[in-house]
């Protein structure tokens, strides 16, 4: 997509890598990965295309969230070393194309779910980009550092939109599953946060290490940590996944405790040695994306 646009004084390319590097794809892969899952796991067999469509459709949702997400936050992310090379900070990319980008493909991928699935998942899907957007970006991120947990819900939705679109109604596994990424949440993202701590600050964003400091902080993810492993596990012993599913639960979630008492225990780290921090939130990402797969192998081929 090389048309020129007018950016102030300057004519400015709109490289379709600058467009896809809007939509945050690396995050929204597991995202999309926990919304093929939900889809996978319901009880009813989909038509291939429509499955497809959906999953397409949740996937450009999650990525014009991320669109606006970064059009809104330009002059934050220019504050911070992780950010600044975006596109929008770094000037390779007009605002004006960002936010056009954004809304365009958030309307595209509520028509397509619309044609794909049904009202009820087009609802949460539009529920969710509007959450991400107004609640959390807008709203909560640069007023309280419990920001990530009320705004955390966003990212917790898409196994129940995929679950939604095959079947047309909620069910407890779907909500248990919401509950387990947003539980996952403030482990995953305080992990990073303390040792990114100094680009938060810096940024003046209230983020909890840099507010409540890194010790409440390093308690919190412990405390979190472990009530997300009784989400984790509790849809097996309630009967609503089986034993793959449950040891699967079981053992990541004992290994997602034990990093997380690592972190939680130390006192302090200095930002350089903070390798048991780095640990808990690469694997974090692990973590979900094994867990999510068992859920779904659970289903299909039960032990
Ligand atoms: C409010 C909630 C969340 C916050 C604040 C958050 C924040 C972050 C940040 C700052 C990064 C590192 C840098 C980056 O690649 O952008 C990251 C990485 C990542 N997050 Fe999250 N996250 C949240 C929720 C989620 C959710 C719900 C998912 C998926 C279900 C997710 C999946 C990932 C993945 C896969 C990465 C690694 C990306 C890479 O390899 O570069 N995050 N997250
Ligand atoms: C279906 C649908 C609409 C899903 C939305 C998924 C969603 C809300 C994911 C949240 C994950 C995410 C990109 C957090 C980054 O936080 P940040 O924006 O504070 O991170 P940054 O500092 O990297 O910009």
């Amino acid at each position: 997509m090389a048309q020129s646009l007018t950016h102030g004084e300057t004519a400015l390319p709109a490289d379709w890598r600058d467009l896809f590097a809007l939509t945050k794809p690396r995050v929204m892969s597991l995202v999309v990965f926990t919304a093929l899952c939900g889809l996978l796991a319901a009880p009813v067999s989909v038509p291939p295309v429509l499955a497809f469509a959906s999953i397409l459709a949740i996937a450009l949702g999650a990525g014009a969230s991320g669109a606006l997400n970064q059009w809104y936050e330009a002059g934050l992310d220019a504050k911070m070393k992780r950010t600044a090379g975006r596109p929008l900070p770094a000037g390779r990319l007009d605002p004006q194309t960002a936010l056009q980008f954004g809304i365009g493909l958030a309307a595209f991928s509520l028509f397509l779910m619309l044609f794909a699935s049904n009202w009820q998942a087009t609802l949460l899907l539009a529920a969710s980009i509007l959450f991400y957007v107004f609640v959390y970006t807008m709203w909560l991120k640069p007023r309280t550092p419990q920001n990530i947990v009320i705004g955390g819900a966003a990212g917790a939705f898409p196994p129940l939109i995929g679950w939604v679109a095959a079947t047309g109604s909620i069910a407890p596994l779907p909500v248990m599953l919401f509950l387990l990424i947003f539980l996952w949440t403030p482990p995953h993202f305080w992990a990073l946060a303390l040792f990114m701590r100094s680009d938060y600050a810096a940024a003046g964003i209230p983020m909890m290490p840099v507010v409540a400091g890194e010790k409440s902080t390093r308690r919190q993810i412990l405390f979190y940590a472990l009530i997300m492993a009784v989400a984790a596990i509790a849809p097996w012993p309630l009967g609503y996944t089986g034993a793959l599913y449950g040891w699967t639960a079981v053992i990541l979630s004992a290994l997602f405790v034990a990093l997380s008492v690592q972190v939680g225990i130390r006192e302090t780290g200095d930002a350089d040695l903070m390798q048991p921090e780095k640990r808990l939130f690469a694997y974090s990402i692990a973590y979900l994306f094994i867990l999510f797969g068992a859920v779904v192998a659970d289903h299909w081929w039960p032990l």
